[in-house]
């Protein structure tokens, strides 16, 4: 009999304790193998510095209850603000799934958005409260916060400590108990759900898949739905929590597979699989990933630029919410350009890079309508900190704000303010605001919400008349004139004066928005050395040649490379 769960809740409240208890419970680890506070699940480098669950870790227990044996499959998800895709796509191997709630914290944002994704997908949620343990617990106020938000009622709440381990058996019963067991069958042809990879050197692509129907086995052919590659399986097996091969996985399992899929690209999360000449009906919802949020990065030295590119390509090897691409600029020479991944909007033309957007013309554009993508973001706040948080959404150019109470509990009640914010606006600096305007209290999270028609344009510097490309901008009409007026100030402060003058301006069209000049200068190295000393003037100017190479050409006024570092930075 087969279980296939995931644990959904906020950071920090207790995910990947909750998961190590299990696998102790179930024996599937054993309590000396683990690390001192280094949870099993969070095996990713990345995640221990950064002390967040970043990528789906998949693990399968045995256990016997009531003389019957179980198969469950944990399915890890993220629990961070950024992960939303991650979480959902897990979701979908998954009929059930725990909300867990830290007991002292409360519903957060990110319980929530979890919680409806996962709502959406019709997983039967079984709730829990985390960290009784703790003196400042409140699990009867919080069963009551569940109650009213998620319409859970008290009595189904299962009130544990995942640290001492107090309750964790009855979680491992509910799951047996109340969430059902996958619909699959052995006759029907082989359906697999691929819903998350990794890449290991050696062996290629390391698959996850979900059986929906018939078996898979090691050298079977298979072929993908969505690209109609055909592949031969080469290894299958559980995630025990180790990969452990075996010699099928049967219709419900949850397992890996290696197959000879050599980039990570091709395993697209979502992707159905079947075996070669049986077509099946793909599994609905998928819809390939594309960039949303773009970064250009340039190494200091442009000697690095093949180590640097090579690092990029390795990191997106094995992080497939990675693309990259090459990109030149005449001010920081050759980079790399970095997408980062949500899911594709089919819109006429996405413009990644602000050199390429559409230049104005006299007063209008050639292109029909402007668009920029939108979130719909939740911020939930104790109420004292509610008009702040309004105020920070309106500065960021937040529309339809609107808030409304978690719970009654006085004056320490809390509140849900939503509201719709453009992207740009908070990959910036919005989460540090929030965190730091509400003294931390505020959690936050966001999902896509399309694309609205904004006020944009595109503004660039002109040095002496010639347009510098790295530093092209894309602006809101609003804050035109604040941006322009601050980014010559900075411009003028980095660039070393000219032996000419050199007006520095930022413009939109043939708007002058803000302008600064930079008054002449003659860079005579050798001014202040008198008399005969001949290789003293040398080596002067041979130190100015040296620097002269690290010089960038932006028309007719040279530029030191780390001018453009320092103007980025800042
Ligand atoms: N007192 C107490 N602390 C707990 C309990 N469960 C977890 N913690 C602590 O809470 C912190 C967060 O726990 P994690 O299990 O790492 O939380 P998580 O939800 O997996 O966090 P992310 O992976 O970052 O999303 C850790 O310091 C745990 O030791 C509990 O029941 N009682």
């Amino acid at each position: 009999m087969i279980r296939n769960f995931s644990v959904i809740a906020h950071i920090d409240h207790g995910k990947s304790t909750l998961s190590d208890r299990l696998l102790e419970l179930t024996g599937t680890i054993t309590k000396r193998e683990k690390g001192v506070n280094a949870q099993v699940l969070d095996k990713l480098k990345v995640e221990r510095e950064r002390g967040i669950t970043v990528k789906a870790q998949t693990a399968s227990m045995v256990h016997t209850f009531e003389g019957s044996r179980y198969l469950l499959n944990l399915i890890d998800t993220p629990g961070h603000v950024d992960f939303a895709w991650e979480v959902s796509r897990s979701l979908a191997a998954c009929q059930g799934a725990l909300l867990l709630v830290d007991a002292t914290q409360g519903v957060q944002a990110q319980s929530i958005s979890v919680y409806h994704i996962a709502r959406e997908r019709g997983l039967t949620i079984i709730p829990v409260l985390n960290k009784i343990d703790l003196p400042a617990s409140q699990p009867e106020i919080i069963a009551a916060q569940m109650q009213s938000t998620f319409g859970i009622d008290p009595k189904d709440v299962i009130q544990i400590s995942a640290k001492t381990g107090k309750g964790v058996e009855k979680v491992l019963e509910a799951i047996l108990t109340r969430i059902p067991p996958p619909r699959a069958s052995a006759e029907a042809p082989l359906r697999a759900f691929l819903f998350d990879s990794s890449y290991d050197r050696y062996r290629g692509v390391v698959s996850l898949v979900s059986v929906l129907d018939g078996v898979l086995r090691k050298g079977d052919k298979i072929a993908s739905c969505f690209t109609g590659k055909k592949y031969d399986i080469t290894e299958v097996g559980l995630m025990h929590p180790e990969e452990e091969p075996t010699s099928s996985l049967q219709p419900g399992q949850v397992g890996y597979i290696t197959c000879n899929m050599k980039e990570s690209s091709e395993a697209r999360i979502g992707d159905t699989l079947h075996r070669v000449g049986f077509p099946v009906e793909p599994m609905p919802g998928f819809k390939p990933a594309k960039a949303m949020v773009y970064a250009g990065i340039f190494p200091v030295d442009s000697n690095d630029f093949i180590k640097l590119e090579e690092s990029v390509k390795r990191l997106a090897l094995t992080d497939r919410s990675v693309e990259v691409t090459r990109e030149s600029s005449t001010a920081l020479g050759q980079g790399c350009r970095l997408g980062f991944l949500v899911v594709y909007r089919d819109r006429t033309a996405i413009v990644s890079n602000p050199t390429d957007f559409p230049e104005m013309v006299d007063s209008g554009y050639r292109v029909k309508e402007i668009l920029e993508p939108v979130v719909k973001a939740s911020i939930i706040v104790p109420q004292e900190y509610l008009g702040d948080m309004m105020d920070l959404c309106f500065s960021y150019r937040g529309e339809d704000v609107d808030h409304r109470f978690l719970d009654s509990s006085g004056s320490s009640s809390r509140v849900i303010l939503t509201c719709v914010l453009p992207l740009s606006e908070i990959v910036t600096d919005f989460f540090d605001k929030l965190k730091s305007r509400s003294s931390g209290f505020a959690s936050f999270d966001y999902e896509d919400a399309g694309y609205k028609t904004s006020n944009l344009s595109k503004m660039i510097f002109l040095l002496n008349g010639k347009p510098v490309d790295a530093l092209a901008l894309i602006v809101h009409r609003s804050a035109e004139q604040e941006v322009g007026r601050a980014w010559v100030k900075k411009l003028h402060k980095v660039i070393p004066r000219q032996i000419f003058e050199v007006p520095i301006q930022a413009v939109i069209g043939r708007r002058v928005i803000a302008r600064e000049t930079l008054s002449a200068y003659r860079a005579d190295v050798t001014a202040g050395l008198y008399g005969g000393h001949y290789e003293r003037k040398m080596k002067h100017l041979n130190n100015q040649k040296e620097s002269k190479k690290k010089m960038k050409r932006v028309g007719n006024v040279d530029l030191p490379q780390e001018a453009f570092y320092s103007i980025l930075k800042a």
